[in-house]
């Protein structure tokens, strides 16, 4: 279907185009460029919500600012749709995640004007401050940087370092705070509470205005204004808010707030702020889904809606016949809380994801049971390890690829004190449409390594529960991690009665007798797929679905290895130090010989599409695995490990 931008965004192929554009017409580009997304991303899906609400702010920085030159970054990204029609993408914008398309963030090698690579969030003040600081060195001391991040970006640990830094670093970045009181889901914590004061702080909002009215009618020269006005906002901040300005207290200028949808004072508070030198902060306040009425009211669920009529609003779901598998986001979230009616030790954490991880069922349920801690998934390791000391049996649901920041939480924190703490490692394997920031692709290999921690994947739903119930139990004393895909599971009928799994243990599904397929996880579905296609081709085939990358079941490999010549590893992480590196190494330790095949994610960034285009790139699709048993079979060479 074809979509077409409005007169003007039509004529914008790249921002120097919009700056040909009058002022008093932006407003006009503001309301082609939403239309646009929203024409687009209805019928070719992607995130929503947030990019409506930066629509003026994207018009105002590629009108005001010299990009690329001046080098703009957006925190996590997905809220930079406009910024990408703005910058020479519109008519490729409906690839939008697509396989071979481009991605749904900025990317470095997409666009001069994707300064820095993003997904995860909370890293664009850092960024901006490094090239503010390069610029310093370079002796290019009119470049500008700048930094916009949302306010829920705002709550992680990095952002805060980067903070700490900017203040003190004299480089000249302008750190756009985009306020609008929510995360995926509301925003959370004391931060927030304290931008919402000085946002509805009535005193404060009039004595600013008076302060920009005032300096807007005196004569005086441009610099000598600004200080003026830095002084008197400093001191209308000192009277007014309830406490010191956080950001003043940390040496940066802070502006605002000031209406994050009104263009035109947008363009000119830019370009005032692009005089004044140095690190500040300008804070706007905008309505995350601003334009598109249901989705300013309901928020979370329009973060990223998939399909939907824009007119009507109805979001397409597709059609079922029979009763459907759930996600397994869905079985965490409904079987803690049955966990948690049993025992009154069990507690929920979630860094900023109670929709994503379906924790959100139990902070309805429970609220003081279950917990979200904004952005911060450092933080929330070591709180639940915290918890742990204390005898609280802790399920921390952390997204498989933002687990990845808090490595050293489980090494220093959970794994040497041997700390009970179950992690629920959601979204491992491979995401889909998010592609390589997301993909939960090495989760395996970097915590394989560490000590004490007990790591499982299960193969379909029951097994998700049997292992979550496994992990509470008072007779578990180690850290226990639990990973898992995005997506359904397999199993319509997956409420069924608990059952302990012993750690270690693996299970044989399948007799065979010509080679032998270790699955770890959910990927052993592709291998039973595959099976059905292999016995019609005449061959027979043994499964074993593994469970345990750590401990391995060593009796069951014994058996294995023993019994056949030919084995393939099946995982959805990377090859490189994952579970089939693992059974290498007990080959290694106990002298085994085989041919051997490893698949899984191959040792190479794998770009977005759906998840069904990357397992067949990848090669562990039911195709694929059922296409490398038959070279095995009819090769007798040994396969490259
Ligand atoms: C490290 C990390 N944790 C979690 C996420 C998931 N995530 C993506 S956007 C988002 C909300 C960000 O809120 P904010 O920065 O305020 O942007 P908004 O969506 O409100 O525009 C979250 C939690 C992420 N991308 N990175
Ligand atoms: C941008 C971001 O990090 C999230 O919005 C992420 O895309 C959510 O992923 P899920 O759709 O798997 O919850
Ligand atoms: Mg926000």
């Amino acid at each position: 279907m074809d979509i077409t931008a409005g007169q003007l965004l039509r004529h914008i192929d790249d921002p120097s185009d919009l700056r040909k554009i009058d002022k008093e017409k932006l407003y006009q580009v503001c309301e082609e460029l939403r239309q646009y997304i929203i024409d687009v991303v209805s019928v070719h899906g992607g995130h929503f919500a947030a990019s409506l609400g930066v629509v003026e702010l994207s018009v105002a920085l590629h009108y005001v600012f010299n990009t690329p030159y001046d080098q703009l970054v957006w925190d996590v990204g997905h809220q930079a749709y406009g910024h990408k029609i703005l910058t020479g993408r519109r008519d490729i914008f409906h690839t939008n995640r697509k396989y071979k398309g481009i991605s749904g963030f900025p990317k470095r090698d997409e666009s001069p004007y994707d300064t820095f690579g993003v997904g995860h969030s909370s890293t664009s003040i850092s960024a901006a401050l490094g090239m503010a600081i390069a610029s310093k060195l370079k002796g290019e001391h009119e470049r500008q940087h700048i930094a916009v991040i949302g306010d829920g970006s705002m709550t992680a640990g990095m952002a805060f370092e980067a903070l700490n830094h900017a203040g003190v670093a004299n480089a000249n970045v302008l750190i756009i705070l985009n306020d609008n009181c929510m995360s995926i889901d509301p925003n959370v914590g004391a931060l927030k509470e304290y931008l919402t004061d000085i946002t509805t702080s009535p005193t404060y909002n009039k004595l600013r205005d008076d302060v920009w009215n005032l300096l807007g009618k005196m004569p005086v020269g441009k610099r000598f204004t600004r200080d003026m006005a830095s002084k008197l906002e400093a001191s209308v901040k000192g009277v007014v808010t309830r406490s010191s300005n956080l950001f003043e207290a940390l040496k940066l200028r802070y502006f605002g707030p000031i209406d994050g949808h009104n263009i035109t004072k947008l363009v000119d508070t830019l370009q005032d702020l692009k005089d004044i030198p140095g690190p500040k902060l300008l804070h706007i306040v905008t309505t995350k889904g601003k334009g598109y009425a249901l989705a300013e009211k309901d928020q979370t669920l329009w973060h990223a809606p998939g399909l939907f009529d824009k007119i009507t609003g109805e979001i397409y779901k597709k059609p079922v016949n029979a009763p459907e598998p759930p996600k397994y986001q869905d079985v965490f979230g409904e079987t803690i809380i049955e966990l948690a009616a049993a025992n009154d030790r069990v507690l929920g954490v979630t860094p900023a994801m109670p929709s994503g991880s379906s924790l959100k069922f139990m902070m309805e349920k429970m609220p003081d049971r279950a917990f979200d801690v904004g952005i911060c998934e450092q933080h929330a390791v070591t709180l639940s390890a915290g918890l742990a000391t204390q005898g609280m049996r802790v399920f921390c649901n952390i997204y498989s690829s933002f687990m990845q920041r808090a490595f050293d939480q489980a090494v220093h924190d959970v794994a040497i004190q041997q700390l009970p703490v179950i992690l629920c490692l959601d979204r491992a394997g491979l995401v889909g449409e998010d592609g390589p920031t997301h993909h939960g692709a090495y989760d395996i290999a970097y915590l394989r390594g560490i000590p004490n921690l007990i790591i499982s994947a299960p193969m379909n739903e029951e097994e998700l529960r049997n292992l979550m119930y496994t992990a509470q139990l008072e007779s578990n004393k180690l850290p226990f991690v639990i990973r898992y895909p995005r997506g359904q599971g397999v199993m319509p009928d997956w409420r069924r009665p608990f059952k302990a799994i012993p750690v270690g243990t693996g299970r044989k599904i399948r007799e065979g007798k010509d080679i032998a397929i270790l699955s770890i996880g959910h990927p052993g579905n592709f291998v039973t797929d595959a099976i059905k296609q292999l016995v019609i081709d005449g061959l027979q085939p043994a499964h074993y679905d593994m469970r345990f990358v750590k401990p391995l079941d060593e009796a069951l490999l014994h058996e294995v290895f023993r019994q056949f010549e030919k084995v393939i590893t099946v995982e959805d992480g990377t090859v490189a130090g994952g579970f089939g590196s693992a059974i290498l190494e007990f080959m290694a330790r106990h002298g085994y010989k085989a041919d051997i095949k490893i698949m899984g994610i191959p040792d190479r960034i794998v770009e977005h599409g759906k998840p069904s285009e990357l397992y067949r790139e990848c090669g562990f699709d039911a195709k694929g695995i059922a296409h490398t048993v038959m070279e095995m079979m009819k090769n007798k060479i040994t396969v490259v490990a």
